[in-house]
């Protein structure tokens, strides 16, 4: 039984591609049981049959918290293994976290725990770094400060702005979600406290994207 997976999207969805694309090659043995978002015209939406799309207006909710349960009743009706924030650009209230717990991740379009929040490629290029990148890492309630799991960095090349800053991210972010993924479904992956787990040792440095797609200990062999 493949592990199914429940994304959440805001935009174009380019990383739940990936992750559709992966599964297709048979390199991700999982299956999407539902796409939602918070943008009824989300591009990302239309990736996926119309019976996998889930939307709503969060205006159309009295509060931040009456549209989380909404959204977690329909994650939840699908029974996810695993929940990937991928492009979801709403933080989420602590009920909802808490309801799923060590299965909720999220890719950030920086090197955590630098830059949390949104507008990074601007904020590295304004502070005048040569590097940047991408993280994948557990929720929790606080803004993207949950225990990181894999990184992948890019150079911060001269003249660059944050459209081309963003493009170059963004091709590391694709490669790096789905090889996070694939421990997620292998079963490898877990989260007990703030301690990230792979293969039942505690992670305590973030594993690293190396130019074959692999996730590496930083100075050791292949996750
Ligand atoms: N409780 C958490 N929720 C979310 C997390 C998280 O770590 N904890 N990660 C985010 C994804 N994210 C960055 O990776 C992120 C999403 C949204 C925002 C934000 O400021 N959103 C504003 C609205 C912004 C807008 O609509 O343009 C908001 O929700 O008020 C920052 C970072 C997913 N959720
Ligand atoms: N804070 C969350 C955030 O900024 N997420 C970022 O949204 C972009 C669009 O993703 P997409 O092409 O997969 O929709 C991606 O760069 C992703 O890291």
């Amino acid at each position: 039984m493949s592990a199914r997976i429940a994304i959440l999207v805001s935009g174009r969805g380019s990383n739940l591609q990936a992750i559709l694309d992966a599964i297709a090659s048979g390199a991700l043995p999982a299956q999407i049981v539902g796409v939602f978002s918070d943008k009824p015209g989300a591009v990302g939406l239309q990736r996926v049959e119309p019976e996998l799309r889930w939307s709503a207006d969060p205006k159309a909710f009295p509060s931040r918290e009456a549209f989380d349960a909404a959204l977690g009743d329909a994650i939840a009706e699908r029974s996810p293994d695993w929940v990937v924030c991928a492009g979801y650009l709403r933080i989420l209230g602590e009920s909802f976290v808490q309801r799923f717990r060590g299965r909720l991740l999220n890719i950030h379009p920086s090197l955590l725990p630098r830059h949390r929040g949104l507008h990074t490629h601007a904020r590295c290029l304004a502070a005048g770094e040569t590097e940047h990148g991408a993280s994948v890492h557990f929720v929790i309630p606080e803004l993207d400060a949950g225990t990181v799991i894999a990184q992948a960095r890019v150079p911060v090349l001269p003249g660059d702005d944050a459209d081309r800053l963003a493009a170059r991210v963004l091709e590391v972010e694709h490669p790096l979600l789905v090889a996070v993924l694939r421990l997620a479904v292998e079963g490898r992956l877990a989260e007990r406290g703030t301690t990230v787990f792979i293969d039942g040792h505690g992670l305590f440095t973030p594993l690293l994207l190396d130019s074959a797609g692999a996730l590496r200990a930083p100075g050791s062999g292949s996750a």
